[in-house]
């Protein structure tokens, strides 16, 4: 039994193909009625989102007051093994060729919009999910639409402000910190050896508190807390990450690498001087090369005209820094976003180099199952567009017991790491849920 039970809404999940909310033959496809309408200015897109939902039912993808947020399950599926990105794509595909959809506004993201997580690894016992909701509000330069799937209402509901958590308990995931930087210094072994070049090794730990903890708390924090990143929300996993795997906008797909991180002080003068070493720090920026050269390569089947900048900008968080690069371009062969997603997942920032044999050694030290953690989260619209982050910075609410939340946090380890400055940077990277959570 994974720690953390993640069972699919719908009943036991099957091994690989679908099932469908609502529907008696769970292969057929549902002909949902899609409209979208352009909406005045409706405000905080997070604080529209209605209570009382369950937490699987909630889905956002926010960031500086623009994207989407969504609730409700009008359809849903879930996928799992290997195949399942492409089975929950010839789902989408069926969904949209038999969708009835009137949309106003004619935008990415307007229209019929899936949710979707997918788990970091093949085998993992909480495979994938991608979710229609009922409702959804969109905001993008300055337009806001309201899309309803299957409702007669365009009545936007009534809003009950978010409660925080309260008395919220923190226990070891997997393993201990202590127990955590040993398999740090395992991997710096390994790294040493030969065996691998670059690991990225990831903890988790639980967090309960004494009544069901509600997504909107958290998405309300993350996105007021931590501007720059995209805060999340789907089946359950709620985050603010600062990684894009993948957009695709008419036809221009871009990537934001991340790799090379520093902890922030406090101090702005302090900060400023660590982000300067930190852009000429070797191992840092070895550290990146790796994964700006594993997002490279993914992309490039798909795409032609790529920018891959020759060295990465500094991104400020106000937990940590980042040695980040954008990459960018022009998509020739007509990949769904979430196709693109599949094909960069995963990608050396999240799991290592060479991606085989790192992904042994994460199997073999962290001796756990990520679940959705580090794997694509985001959105896919009728057209294909889309964007998918990857799932850091978050926790999976445990849909079976919602007052238990698990969090994670990884870090790239490459030969100059040290245990116990990855113990530190671990859990500055999971300062963002532990505030949201207080
Ligand atoms: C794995 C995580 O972050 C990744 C690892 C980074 C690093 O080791 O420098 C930086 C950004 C992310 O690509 C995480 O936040 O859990």
């Amino acid at each position: 039994m994974p720690a953390f039970s993640h069972p699919s809404p719908l009943g036991p999940k099957r091994a690989l193909g679908w099932s469908i909310v609502n529907e008696a033959r769970p292969a057929a496809t549902p002909r949902l009625r899609v409209r979208t309408y352009e909406l005045t200015d409706p405000g905080d897109l997070v604080g529209l989102i209605p209570a009382g939902r369950p937490a699987e039912d909630v889905m956002s993808w926010v960031r500086r007051e623009e994207g989407l947020v969504g609730w409700g399950r009008a359809a849903a599926v879930s996928t799992s093994g290997d195949a399942r990105f492409a089975d929950a794509e010839e789902w989408w595909d069926a969904l949209v060729a038999a969708a009835d959809v009137v949309d106003e506004v004619e935008r990415p993201g307007t229209g019929l919009v899936g949710f979707g997580s997918f788990s970091f690894r093949n085998s993992s016992d909480e495979g994938a999910a991608l979710v229609v909701p009922e409702m959804i509000v969109g905001r993008r330069d300055g337009h806001a639409w309201l899309t309803t799937i299957n409702r007669t209402t365009d009545q936007l509901p009534e809003v009950k402000p978010a409660e925080a958590p309260t008395g919220v308990e923190r226990t070891d995931g997997a393993l201990s910190p202590a127990q955590w930087r040993g398999a740090v210094g395992d991997a710096i072994e390994y790294i040493r050896a030969g065996r691998i070049d670059k690991v990225v090794l990831a903890r988790d730990e639980i967090h309960t508190a004494d009544a069901d903890i509600d997504p909107r708390w958290l998405l309300a924090r993350l996105s007021t807390a931590y501007r720059d990143t995209w805060a999340f929300a789907v089946d359950g996993l709620v985050g603010g990450t600062p990684e894009l795997l993948v957009r695709s906008d008419k036809g221009l797909v871009t990537s934001r690498v991340l790799a090379g991180t520093i902890r922030r002080t406090g101090s702005d003068d302090h900060d400023l001087a660590l982000a300067a070493s930190l852009a000429r720090s070797s191992k840092d920026l070895v550290e990146h090369e790796f994964a700006v050269r594993s997002v490279e390569a993914a992309l490039r089947p798909h795409c032609s005209s790529m920018n891959v900048p020759d060295a990465p900008f500094v991104l400020h968080l106000p937990n940590v820094m980042h040695l980040a690069t954008d990459v960018s371009g022009a998509l020739t062969d007509g990949a769904s976003s979430l196709t693109l997603a599949a094909s960069l997942h995963p990608s050396a920032a999240v799991c290592g180099t060479p991606t085989r044999e790192a992904a042994l050694v994460i199997d073999e030290l962290e001796h756990m199952d990520r679940g959705r953690y580090a794997g694509p989260v985001g959105w896919i619209d009728a057209r294909g567009d889309g964007e998918w982050g990857i799932a850091l910075r978050s926790g999976q609410i445990d849909i079976e017991n919602p007052c238990r939340i698990r969090l994670f946090a990884g870090c790239g380890i490459v030969e100059g790491s040290d245990p116990v400055s990855e113990v530190a940077e671990s859990v500055a990277k999971l300062a963002p849920m532990r505030e949201a959570l207080r």
